[in-house]
């Protein structure tokens, strides 16, 4: 493997340039918004990662942005510190248990917003700046002091918190996992890294990898990752999937029946209210941009904005459903072939266990310690629908909102940025091999396995559980059109 010149983490790479394989990047292009902000005083880039000074920092209905949402608010203890690491967590069933390799699959880090919701963002402000009549003092901030600084050519590219939530992440996996995650590893290329092709993901692994470096003061090295969206863009290349999902305007009926209904109309009608504005402005598109504009404004920047104050914790709920029914009927449970088209993902991941385990068996040193591979929520969500984790015994419709309030499948919980599965595998001796999932740094359990083995099952069980994925979810028969025809 070539080795690389060390990439200065601020030199992000843009969508067009970005090369097949990596070479230095033509920085300027891109670190021109880093800092054409900065110089503007619109701290738009630089995050305070620092303890909130107190709560009212935090949006109250911060635990509700789903996909757009922190990764502190699904481990609040990163607040304080954002490189604590609680070990004690792990219980390998005893202290022979010897760490052998980890496969991770990561979500992006923090992102600007994509150029669909930056248009939708910007009507919405027009919409209040020249019809707002309340008079409430976050409307006046809004009106006085808040400027629309979201530009279409964003384009939902990683913010300098997205690199530091790669960065921190890098260092506390390296904490949490030592042996598996070291300077020696990296040196000895036992840790290879594989991104999606998207600017935010390529940007986010050269972060991940920064993140180790300067850890280790690496500067006579440079480490590289491969580009590879037949893994972590499946569901751009599952014709089935392009063709009944996500081509299909029919596919999203349940989202588009809950976002016409009653429960969102309140919500409507409560932002125009709270705006002194006519209900006919205030669309459920509005109402998802004033969302989005409080959960972006707080995910980039760190504040609180009046944009939240348009939106009471019930509201919240609401508006957090109707994100959740997009997931699930988008990339979960909604559709067999959302999951299915994420196989191709998944013989991988078991493909790099078995041989680690495979070589460890032999006594040979386990080639790839800790496995790096940077997607998108819509890499993760079907792999985890596809392993059978979050499975609620009712899907999500557009008529059981009020009984959907303790559902499992939750991507507030589970999927911010930068969200993250590990498979950590154990030697704990005389063959016995142990498989350890981990969500976001906390240990789950695989659905069906009752935690008797204090969460970490034998992973011969975990193969049988999965045995007929194992032997089947075929990525082409999956995806090919013409062996399937599915009453929609
Ligand atoms: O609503 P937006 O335009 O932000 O949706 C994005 C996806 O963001 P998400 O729904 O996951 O919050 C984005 O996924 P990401 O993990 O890369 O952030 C996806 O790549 C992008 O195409 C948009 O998804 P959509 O399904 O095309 O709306």
């Amino acid at each position: 493997m070539a080795q690389r010149p060390l990439i200065p983490v601020t030199s992000l790479v843009s969508p067009q340039t970005a090369p097949r394989t990596r070479t230095m990047p033509n920085v300027l292009l891109h670190i021109i918004p880093f800092y054409f902000a900065t110089l503007t005083g619109i701290a738009c880039c630089s995050v305070d990662d620092g303890p909130f000074k107190d709560k009212s920092d935090i949006p109250s209905i911060a635990k509700y942005f789903t996909t757009k949402g922190r990764y502190e608010e699904v481990n609040p203890y990163l607040r304080d510190d954002i490189l604590a690491v609680n070990t004690s967590i792990l219980k390998p069933p005893s202290a022979q248990c010897q760490q052998i390799h980890l496969t991770a699959v990561i979500r992006h880090g923090t992102r600007y917003p994509t150029t669909k919701n930056v248009k939708k963002m910007k009507k919405l402000y027009n919409i209040v700046v020249h019809n707002a009549t309340e008079d409430h003092s976050w409307l006046r901030e809004i009106l006085t002091e808040w400027k629309m600084w979201y530009t279409d050519d964003m384009d939902g590219r990683l913010v300098q918190k997205g690199v530091m939530d790669h960065k921190h992440l890098a260092v506390r996996l390296s904490k949490m996992f030592p042996t598996l995650i070291s300077e020696e590893k990296l040196r000895g290329g036992f840790i290879p890294f594989i991104s999606s092709s998207k600017h935010r993901c390529v940007n986010s692994t050269v972060s991940f990898i920064a993140g180790l470096t300067e850890l280790w003061g690496i500067k006579d090295q440079e480490f590289d990752y491969a580009m590879n969206d037949a893994l972590m863009r499946f569901f751009d290349q599952c014709t089935r999937f392009v063709e009944e999902v996500e081509d299909n305007p029919l596919a999203m009926t349940e989202r588009d029946k809950f976002v016409e209904g009653p429960e969102m109309t309140r919500v409507q009608q409560k932002i125009a209210d709270r705006l002194g504005v006519p209900y006919s402005l205030i669309t459920s598109d509005m109402a998802e941009a004033a969302f989005y504009l409080c959960a972006y404004e707080f995910a980039i920047k760190t504040v609180n904005s009046p944009w939240c104050r348009l939106f009471d914790m019930s509201d919240a709920l609401v508006m957090e459903y109707a994100n959740d029914l997009k997931q699930f009927w988008k990339r979960g449970y909604g559709y067999d072939i959302n999951s299915k088209s994420s196989c191709i993902l998944f013989h991988d991941v078991f493909s790099r266990l078995e041989k680690a385990v495979s070589e460890n068996k032999s006594g040979k040193q386990v080639s790839e310690t800790a496995t790096i591979m940077v997607g998108h929520a819509e890499t993760i969500l079907p792999l985890i629908t596809l392993l059978g984790f979050f499975k609620d015994s009712e899907p999500l419709l557009s008529t059981n909102f009020a009984k959907q309030s303790q559902r499992s499948f939750r991507t507030s919980r589970t999927l911010p940025y930068v969200a993250n599965l590990l498979l950590v595998l154990y030697d704990c001796g005389g063959g016995d091999i142990r498989l350890q999932p981990m969500l976001n740094e906390k240990p789950i359990l695989f659905p069906g396995f009752s935690g008797q083995n204090a969460s970490m099952e034998l992973y011969q069980d975990v193969r049988q559980h999965y045995r007929d994925l194992l032997h089947g979810c075929d990525f082409d028969a999956e995806c090919h059109m013409a062996t399937h025809f599915v009453e929609l």
